[in-house]
């Protein structure tokens, strides 16, 4: 057969064609680079480099490094985001990919290995219990459902320091800030043994308590070095421990719920997860270690944090008397003095929210985002193997100088309309310079709730009492990545509003 012309031209154009495809393809792939890296050094990776304030140590060096570079201590090897535009690209454009997250802390030590929903691989298991979450807990209609309960725990909190005030006694706010949301947070859960007497909800806070303070006790090098499996002050010993006595209880707890099957009351989340737990033709089939994992891991995702905010909330409050002043102004104009501050007024106090949203700026408890990537993808240009660990520093983005001006002052007004340009930014994870409840598929589930209890309790705080002598506190941040106080809040309350005779509504 003989070769037209016209062949010719049509195989020199598929050749030259061809080529092309093959010089874009190998210059990407040439062009595919690794995230830059510090130096490290054998086996401690770059330990050397990083201080027990890890984002703020991890800021400095993405200021050499780049916004997306490598870090690896002992054997955990991550990449680490530190600016909008590429917490941007994971968060929001890549989210399905980045959808699951590593863990990042003493898990060698958990006595419930694989039971864990805040670090459950993206799959069946966290999708059922994320919407359980928002439709029987955290979402609109359910979260004014438990209002009783916030205000209840509220009251109390007045109460006591209201006593304080007569007795002239001093109070650890801290303490006082953290069984009030872990009050609420067991009687939302589990609101037929919780809510009987405040037992169970204060020896579940005594074992969390303790949980916490084994785990933050251990060092870096503890947790992810070269001491990793030598437990060399025991501290992972007494956190086990501490598990031991949670499983003892929750155990209790549950078999109670299942003694007291058919009772008339309404069904709380413990009763639905055991009844998926029973149901042979469930959706999915939960393990007992999952029901106990999951109330363990909503205890401590949401009673230090939100306590903790709280706290500096108040901290910041006292040592700005302008600030103070102008929010009493503003709570004494919207609710006055014969009534408390209560849920539906904080859409009318916008000075008591922007105190929120600067202090979960400045000081926010859960300042690094982890994430796992799922598949392969490209972030900043660099190529992202499934498989790879990420912590996206919200820490550096919130105290990004290019966004924030002064970024270490305590400045409520730059969230107030008309005062600075960042006031447009809300809670939600939406504005990727604002990032307190993280973004995304794994954004924060109880940011809804943590806020109201913020509002309301600060705002209460406020209304009623002056709070003397917590400026002797030596504030500083505890050690690890978790934005708590080292130190405890102790201070007198005295009393400006007797909140026991105050109208509730
Ligand atoms: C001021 C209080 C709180 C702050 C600042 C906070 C912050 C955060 C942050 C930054 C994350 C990670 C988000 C991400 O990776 O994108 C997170 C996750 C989470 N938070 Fe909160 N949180 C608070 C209160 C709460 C409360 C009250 C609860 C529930 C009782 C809660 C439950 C959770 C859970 C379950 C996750 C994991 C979600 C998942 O992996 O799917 N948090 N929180």
């Amino acid at each position: 057969m003989a070769v037209e012309s016209g062949d010719y031209i049509f195989l020199l154009f598929i050749f030259l064609f061809s080529t092309l495809i093959f010089f874009i393809f190998s210059s990407k792939k040439k062009s595919a680079r690794s995230p830059p890296s510090p130096l490290a050094l054998p086996i401690l990776g770059h330990f050397h480099l990083l201080s027990s304030a890890l984002p703020k140590s991890l800021e400095a060096l993405a200021r050499r490094y780049g916004p997306l570079m490598q870090i690896s201590i002992g054997s955990s090897r991550f990449l680490v985001a530190s600016d909008t535009s590429t917490a941007q690209q994971i968060l929001r454009d890549h989210d399905v990919e980045f959808a699951s997250k590593f863990a990042f802390g003493p898990s060698h030590h958990n006595i419930f290995k694989g039971a864990e929903f805040v670090n459950a691989p993206y799959g069946t298991y966290w999708k059922f219990m994320k919407r359980l979450c928002m439709t029987k807990l955290f979402a609109g209609p359910q979260l004014n459902r438990f209002s009783h309960i916030r205000e209840d725990e509220t009251m109390k909190l007045l109460r006591s320091l209201w006593k304080c005030h007569q007795l002239g006694e001093p109070c650890d706010l801290s303490t006082k800030l953290t069984v009030l949301t872990n009050n609420m947070q067991c009687r939302m859960a589990m609101s037929k043994r919780c809510s009987r007497s405040d037992d169970q909800a204060h020896e579940i806070r005594e074992i969390i308590s303790n949980m916490m303070a084994c785990g933050g006790r251990l060092s870096f090098a503890e947790v992810h070095g070269p001491l990793k499996h030598i437990d060399l002050f025991g501290n992972g010993k007494r956190l086990r421990t501490a598990l031991r006595r949670f499983d003892v209880l929750i155990e209790q707890i549950i078999k109670e719920y299942e003694d007291d099957r058919g009772e008339s009351e309404e069904e709380d989340v413990m009763d639905i997860l055991l009844e998926t737990y029973r149901d042979p033709n469930a959706e999915i089939r939960l393990t007992r270690d999952q029901i106990k994992h999951f109330f363990l891991d909503l205890l401590i995702a949401g009673v230090d944090t939100t306590s903790a905010s709280m706290q500096w909330a108040i901290i910041e409050l006292l040592k700005h008397p302008h600030t103070l002043r102008k929010l009493r102004e503003e709570i004494h104009t919207a609710v006055g003095s014969t009534r408390l501050v209560n849920e539906s007024d904080v859409p009318n106090l916008p000075y008591l929210q922007a105190v929120v949203k600067e202090t979960l700026r400045l000081h926010n408890p859960g300042p690094m985002l982890r994430r796992k990537c799922n598949s392969d993808c490209e972030i900043n240009g660099y190529d992202i193997k499934a498989g790879t660990n990420i912590l996206v520093n919200a820490y550096a983005i919130m105290h990004d100088p290019g966004t924030w001006e002064d970024p270490d002052e305590f400045v409520p007004e730059r969230f107030m309309a008309g005062d600075r340009d960042d006031h447009h930014m809300e809670l939600k994870g939406q504005d990727f310079h604002f990032l307190p409840f993280g973004s995304g598929r794994r954004a924060c589930i109880g940011a809804a709730h943590a806020t109201i209890v913020m509002h309301t309790a600060i705002g209460g705080l406020i209304q009623c009492f002056d709070l003397k002598g917590a400026e002797k506190v030596d504030i500083k941040l505890a050690t690890g990545y978790s934005g708590a106080m080292a130190n405890p809040l102790v201070c007198y309350p005295i009393g400006r509003l007797n909140p026991t005779i105050l109208h509730v509504k």
